[in-house]
């Protein structure tokens, strides 16, 4: 998907609600547990009950890796029931030497070699240039790096002098070597808003992914604000207020609840 299919998909919708699918299995509604593949059940209903909202969707692979080979299986089928119109992110925070990445890469976006077929993966950029560039020898799919992430702990490095720079600001001002704005995005976490002015200053014309608002207390209202660019520029994910809204047998509604508050909030900024 270009930026450009991304952007009228934006603008059709009123939204840049990304929907994070961290789908735990402990906190499976009890009456899906007796399906087949519960994560999959859950995750189809959470995907039909928020279409209408959300315009991208991402799978933290930590929740489907550690359920083993049943795991990769219903992050297969949860690929199948998202719309082709949404974008699609594996959350999976990856990166490595050059040789392995390969691997990563393939993992993600060759659906001959891994049946998945991402639009879009998160990378660590911390291993350098060759680590990432795996990554973009595939065309037409996206590079996500981290640059400054919404945890308490990103202070431990991110924030880090370098020579005249903050590490972050260093990341993002070296990596647009690698990829322009059609190829990457950048996360800058939603609880990080008061930098997002300055953020683009640095990179004015790329997309951010920008997770931390809802359970981590980021405010939609500042990252709006401060995150615009002239082509929105801002997928905004909530995954555990959205997914885990109601334990209970009404929790796709309860979710497609969340969702649309979130999205009727981002039609009036848009
Ligand atoms: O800086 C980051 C980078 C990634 N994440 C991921 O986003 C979601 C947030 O989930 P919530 O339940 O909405 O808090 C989750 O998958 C994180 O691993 C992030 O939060 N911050």
């Amino acid at each position: 998907m270009t930026a450009n299919e991304l952007y009228s998909n934006i603008l059709a919708k009123k939204s840049y609600l990304c929907v994070g699918l961290d789908t735990d299995i402990r906190r499976i509604p009890a009456h899906l547990r007796r399906e087949p593949d519960p994560v999959a059940a859950f995750n189809r209903q959470i995907i039909e009950a928020t279409a209408d909202y959300a315009v991208a969707y991402k799978p933290n692979i930590a929740f489907y890796e550690a359920q083993g080979p049943r795991g990769w299986e219903s992050l297969q089928r949860t690929l199948e029931y998202i719309p082709r119109a949404c974008f699609t992110i594996a959350d999976a925070k990856r990166g490595d030497i050059g040789n392995t990445s390969g691997l990563y890469a393939r993992t993600f976006f060759d659906p001959a070699s891994s049946g998945l077929d991402f639009d879009a993966v998160t990378v660590a950029p911390y291993m350098g240039r060759d680590s990432v560039e795996p990554f973009l020898e595939f065309p037409d799919k996206w590079v996500i790096l981290l640059a400054l992430t919404s945890n308490v702990g990103s202070s431990d490095f991110q924030q880090l002098p370098v020579r005249t720079e903050k590490l972050y600001e260093n990341v993002i001002r070296t990596s647009q070597t690698w990829a322009g704005a059609d190829r990457m995005m950048y996360v800058v976490g939603a609880t990080r808003a008061d930098e997002l002015a300055h953020i683009r200053t640095l990179i004015p014309d790329h997309f951010l992914l920008v997770p931390g608002v809802g359970a981590q207390g980021g405010s939609l209202a500042e990252v709006s604000r401060y995150g615009f660019n002239s082509q929105c520029g801002l997928l905004v994910n909530a995954s555990r207020s959205i997914l885990y809204a109601s334990s209970g047998t009404d929790f796709a509604q309860k979710a497609a609840g969340e969702a649309r508050t979130l999205q009727q909030e981002m039609a009036g900024y848009l």
